[in-house]
């Protein structure tokens, strides 16, 4: 019987012409240029995937993550890098900035916010825990948003569940629905949503939260799905690399500034991004390390630090802060 599909010789020159010329901009021109049948979503990611086989057969990449497989951290490495790169699931937070910083993988992804529950803070104490070394070469270097819906899982009936596993941010963008509809269930952290329902497979009277994928993967049950309190649940993710992205024209700088302990210095701070028109859309303090007296501050702001306006700014900035450490430019992603 013959048969309709490409060989593999067939599909490895499609994908060598299609991905010796293509880069990141060409998947967004195979969009806009859609006229059906397949919906975006699934062009997008063929021309990824695409892109990624191809990059990856010319030098394999590996992605460092916080894992275990199918956590919302591998979801993220899976939208940016594909399916092919060598994705290696890691325990913590910081190992995902070790790996990369030490070399071992040359990217990692780590959750930097939530549009429920605000910062991931193993993220930012990474951040500043780096920032104070000196030619520590972890940078951001991209952006992958996540929407993110979270479903109640167990090996047993809801009846039975007496705690809940999951990553602490986890419990918290759903913790007005556990509320209302298990009472009865204590709400206990674990490393991942991945390591949650891993727990929940063997442990009776256990349930996780987490994404869907993990009840297949482990064989649970969901009790409940997309229990997050916001609907339009959505987690920022940091691409963590060493080479810096080069400027696209719609970028976004991260900061991590020290400035003095006393009286109108975060006025001052911020009196000089309104007087350069720069943007901010984040702005969060953060202790500083070994109990100092003070705060230092994460801020986001709009452009690429080789914006002349931007990097008008920053020497500014040099002015009145103690320190200013630029975390990285990088193009930004709508989702
Ligand atoms: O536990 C996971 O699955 C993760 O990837 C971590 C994480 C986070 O810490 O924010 C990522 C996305 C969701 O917000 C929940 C958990």
């Amino acid at each position: 019987m013959e048969s309709n599909a490409p060989s593999p010789s067939v599909l490895s020159r499609l994908l060598n012409e299609w991905s010796q010329t293509a880069d990141d901009a060409s998947v967004d021109a195979l969009i806009a240029a859609n006229a059906g049948p397949l919906p975006d979503s699934v062009l997008t990611s063929i021309g990824r995937e695409l892109l990624a086989a191809h990059r990856n057969r010319l030098a394999p990449v590996r992605v460092a993550y916080l894992g275990p497989e199918h956590s919302f951290s591998h979801q993220a490495a899976v939208l940016r890098f594909g399916e092919t790169t060598d994705l290696c699931p890691v325990a913590t937070i910081g190992a995902v900035f070790e790996s990369v910083a030490k070399g071992e993988t040359a990217y990692g992804l780590v959750p930097v916010e939530n549009s429920t529950d605000g910062r991931v803070v193993d993220t930012l104490a990474a951040f500043a825990r780096f920032a104070g070394v000196d030619d520590h070469p972890v940078r951001i270097c991209g952006e992958v948003p996540l929407p993110i819906h979270l479903h109640l899982m167990s090996a047993g009936p809801r009846s039975a569940v007496r705690r809940v596993y999951s990553k602490p941010q986890a419990l918290s963008q759903c913790r007005g629905w556990l509320a209302e509809h298990l009472p009865q269930a204590e709400a206990l952290p674990e490393s991942s949503t991945a390591a949650a329902a891993a727990r929940a497979k063997t442990e009776a009277g256990a349930a996780a939260v987490g994404g869907e994928r993990l009840a297949v993967e482990h064989g649970l049950t969901i009790l409940a799905s997309e229990i997050e309190d916001n609907p339009r649940n959505v987690t920022r993710f940091a691409v963590l690399g060493t080479e810096p992205a080069a400027a696209t024209g719609d970028d976004r700088t991260a900061l991590l500034l020290r400035i003095p302990h006393e009286p109108g210095s975060l006025a001052d701070t911020l009196a000089v991004f309104a007087r350069h028109e720069v943007n901010l859309s984040l702005i969060e303090s953060f202790p500083l390390p070994g109990g100092e007296p003070g705060y230092q501050f994460f801020l986001d702001c709009d452009g690429h630090a080789d914006d002349p306006a931007i990097a008008a700014c920053l020497r500014s900035l040099g002015r009145v802060a103690k320190s200013v450490t630029v975390l990285g430019s990088y193009p930004r992603e709508r989702n």
